[in-house]
């Protein structure tokens, strides 16, 4: 409840602030090159240098008449203000204060800047326009608030905040990595722009200064430039001096110093009248340093970034809000009405979305349904079917608006018996894959009145939808529904590329048949070892990715299993030398060969092997070695050559290859891996990578074998060395 509270909040801010946000940050970022402009000009004291103001007045007594003013700016330029007979000679203009002569004038404010720096206050409007842009400003601090509450309710809490998001190349991951570094800046920016507008419409309490009289022990005139006070202050000390106006003598020097004005004896040099600024005032300095980053360039380049990342959160934030408006849920039949329901567990709107085509189809088909959330099971009248689709959030929890369920299905009576089917979207990224499904899946079991068949629950990698597709029609063809689901979720379309076929082996034996098949295409260059390429066979809607190697001499290499009735492992196997085949590269950034790993062990069984062979071709200091599970002798052949030579051009450091359908000592990949135990524990201890690539069932045991190596030398858990990006997997 409180979660959607937040999120309501930030959106609802968001777009009621957007249009002037929009502009506010546009004319914000331009603006933060103004103090670096300025500060690039030379007319500032030399670092490390400094210099009292008894010495800046003697210079100054010495070149002119009088001296009126004396300012030292943000950037510790120098200003003074003086009066010479000599025409030439007097004005106020910039000088050196280690010899009081002129450096230049003061230039005019820029006036593109002056434009900018009127439109970012007001937008032109005058006052209303400077009420607006407070108001802005304001909620920019209250989106910036609930954008860090909801970054740190993601991350599954405070404490976890900086801790590793894995990179699902979503456009919430940017939203959320970005924020979590540039939140606090924006805080920053909002908060002393929102006091910025409170103290010009003096909305700030009015907090009396503090002065203090002091009572004068006359003493003797002495020279001003002779003042102990003088004498004791030096330049970065001070704002600002002005000389008295006339020789009367209550008449004092006014000098303003970073927090207090002090009123000086223009005769005997003695401390008049001391007055502390107030608070307020105090904040309202800082804050017009802090909003315009002035007298400091590396400020001045976060506020810039800052802003521009208002700009993306503002892209982003629209983006991730139309992705979920478009599964935003309308039903036709009431929740008592329905024979099926369908409840979702979504947080960013894809697991939504499918409910949502399902629900369609079905009304289309003529049957009763009902759309929900999970958080809002209930009592249904004339439930026959309720199908539950769900995603699962950080160590398996449920997404936000499906939290509530598990309890409610415990504690709400059931007033009719039903069947159950539950569908789970997760992604192997994640060690917890599609837990909360698994969960309800185990609590649905347990109930009397609910009918849970036997091949739950369906497991979605990725929101593969064709595998949800398959599924769905499966379903509604076992209760002669006469379902019709779109063959495809409409998506961006991706560029193909054309393949072709220069070498194909296959190797057959009693076991399975697997092909080997080389393709080069004009854009080699393109493709890195670890990246994917899709074929979707003629008249067919569903992709099938395989991982791509490379040969020596950058050739692709794929590795296939022949599927009986696998319609792509067919057509591929279909294909002759210099046929053309169509196909899409999917780059895969987070499978490649790590450049700075002291170690890698390359893990894999079966077709798995083709990404390492292009691996091991790959310039590398770092000693390689091979992994491999295999069934045969026979179907080693396939690639032994390739691994040969890489061991004669110590390309590769060690090949250990584990045969289960031959007398062998290793029948599996795992058992090398736990004869080779303690390399394992040295190479995780020390940074080293594992990659691991093949069947989901060997990346599992390979998981359970590494978390019991991890306790048995006293590592760090799994958890960390995957978040870590030392253990990586691509598993199918
Ligand atoms: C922060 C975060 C945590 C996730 N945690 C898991 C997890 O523990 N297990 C899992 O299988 N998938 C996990 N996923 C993947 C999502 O469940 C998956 O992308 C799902 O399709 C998202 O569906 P939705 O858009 O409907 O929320 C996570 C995704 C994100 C962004």
């Amino acid at each position: 409840m409180l979660n959607k509270l937040w999120r309501y909040s930030h959106l609802g801010l968001t777009v009621s602030s957007f249009l002037f946000l929009l502009l506010a940050t546009i004319t914000g970022s331009f603006l933060a090159f103004e103090p670096i402009y300025d500060k690039l000009q030379p007319y500032h004291i030399n670092e490390g240098e400094d210099v009292t103001l008894s010495e800046l007045i003697t210079n100054l007594h010495n070149q002119y008449d009088e001296i009126l003013t004396i300012q030292v700016d943000k950037n510790y330029f120098i200003k003074a203000s003086v009066f010479s007979m000599d025409e030439a000679g007097g004005g106020e203009f910039y000088i050196n204060p280690f010899n009081g002569n002129k450096i230049a004038d003061i230039p005019p404010k820029k006036p593109f800047f002056e434009f900018l720096t009127n439109f970012h206050r007001s937008l032109f409007l005058k006052t209303p326009g400077r009420v607006f842009v407070g108001i802005t400003c304001f909620f920019l601090f209250l989106i910036a608030i609930t954008g860090l509450g909801l970054a740190i309710k993601r991350q599954g809490g405070l404490l976890k905040f900086y801790s590793k998001i894995i990179n699902d190349k979503s456009i919430q991951y940017n939203h959320v990595a970005l924020g979590r570094f540039l939140l606090i800046p924006i805080i920053v920016i909002a908060l002393s722009g929102t006091y910025l507008s409170m103290d010009r419409f003096s909305l700030l309490p009015t907090v009396k200064e503090i002065a203090h009289q002091h009572t004068l022990a006359t003493k003797d005139a002495l020279p001003f430039f002779e003042f102990p006070i003088f004498k004791n202050t030096s330049l970065k000390d001070i704002q600002k001096l002005e000389f008295p106006f006339s020789t009367d003598e209550e008449d004092f020097f006014v000098l303003n110093l970073h927090d207090k004005e002090i009123k000086i004896h223009q005769k005997t040099g003695e401390v008049v009248e001391t007055i502390n600024y107030p608070i307020t005032k105090m904040i309202a300095i800082l804050s017009f340093d802090l909003h315009t980053g002035v007298g400091s360039i590396f400020w001045s380049v976060v506020l810039f970034i800052s802003s521009l990342s208002i700009l993306y959160f503002l892209y982003s934030g629209s983006i991730i809000t139309f992705q979920r408006l478009r599964s935003s849920i309308s039903n036709t039949f009431k929740f008592n009405q329905a024979t099926i329901i369908i409840l979702v567990g979504s947080e960013n709107g894809n697991t939504k979305r499918l409910g949502k085509i399902l629900q369609q189809s079905l009304v289309k088909a003529g049957k009763k349904v009902f759309l929900d959330t999970l958080n809002n099971y209930r009592q249904y009248e004339n439930i026959d079917q309720l199908l539950i689709i769900t995603s699962t959030y950080g160590q398996g929890e449920p997404p936000s608006n499906a939290g509530l369920f598990l309890n409610k299905l415990q504690s709400i009576k059931i007033i009719k018996p039903f069947s159950c089917h539950v569908i789970g979207l997760g992604s192997y990224s994640y060690p917890l894959f599609c837990e909360f499904a698994k969960k309800i899946y185990s609590k649905a079991l347990l109930h009397n009145d609910i009918n849970v068949p036997s091949s739950n629950p369906l497991l979605i990698h990725n929101q593969n939808y064709q595998q949800f597709r398959k599924w769905a029609l499966d379903w509604a063809s076992s209760l002669k529904i006469n379902l019709e689901l779109p063959m495809e979720l409409a998506t961006k379309k991706e560029k193909e590329t054309s393949f072709k076929v220069i070498a194909k082996q296959n190797v057959i034996d009693p076991y399975d048949e697997t092909f080997r098949l080389t393709l080069t295409t004009k854009k080699l260059k393109k493709v890195i070892p670890g990246d994917l390429i899709g074929f979707t066979p003629f008249d067919e809607t569903q992709e099938r990715l395989y991982s791509v190697g490379k040969c020596s001499n950058g050739d692709l290499l794929l590795s296939v299993k022949r599927h009986p009735s696998g319609v792509c492992s067919n057509f591929l196997n279909e294909l002759k030398i210099d046929q053309e085949v169509k196909g899409k590269i999917k780059k895969n950034e987070d499978f490649y060969l790590p450049t700075k790993s002291p170690q890698i062990v390359l893990i894999a069984n079966g077709t798995g092997i083709a990404p390492f062979l292009g691996m091991i071709h790959q310039k590398s200091q770092t000693p390689i070695r091979l992994y491999w599970g295999t069934r045969t002798k026979k179907s080693e052949e396939l690639y032994k050559h390739q691994i040969d030579k890489s061991l004669q051009k110590n390309r590769l450091y060690q090949y250990h290859v584990a045969y289960s359908k031959e007398d062998s000592p290793y029948n599996y990949v795992q058992d090398l891996i736990l004869r080779d135990e303690k390399t394992m524990a040295t190479l995780l201890s020390s940074g080293g990578t594992i990659m691991i690539c093949g069947s989901i069932i060997m990346r599992d045991s390979i998981y359970t074998l590494l978390e019991k190596i991890c306790k048995k030398y006293s590592l760090q858990s799994l958890e960390f060395y995957l978040g870590k990006k030392q253990i990586v997997t691509d598993c199918y």
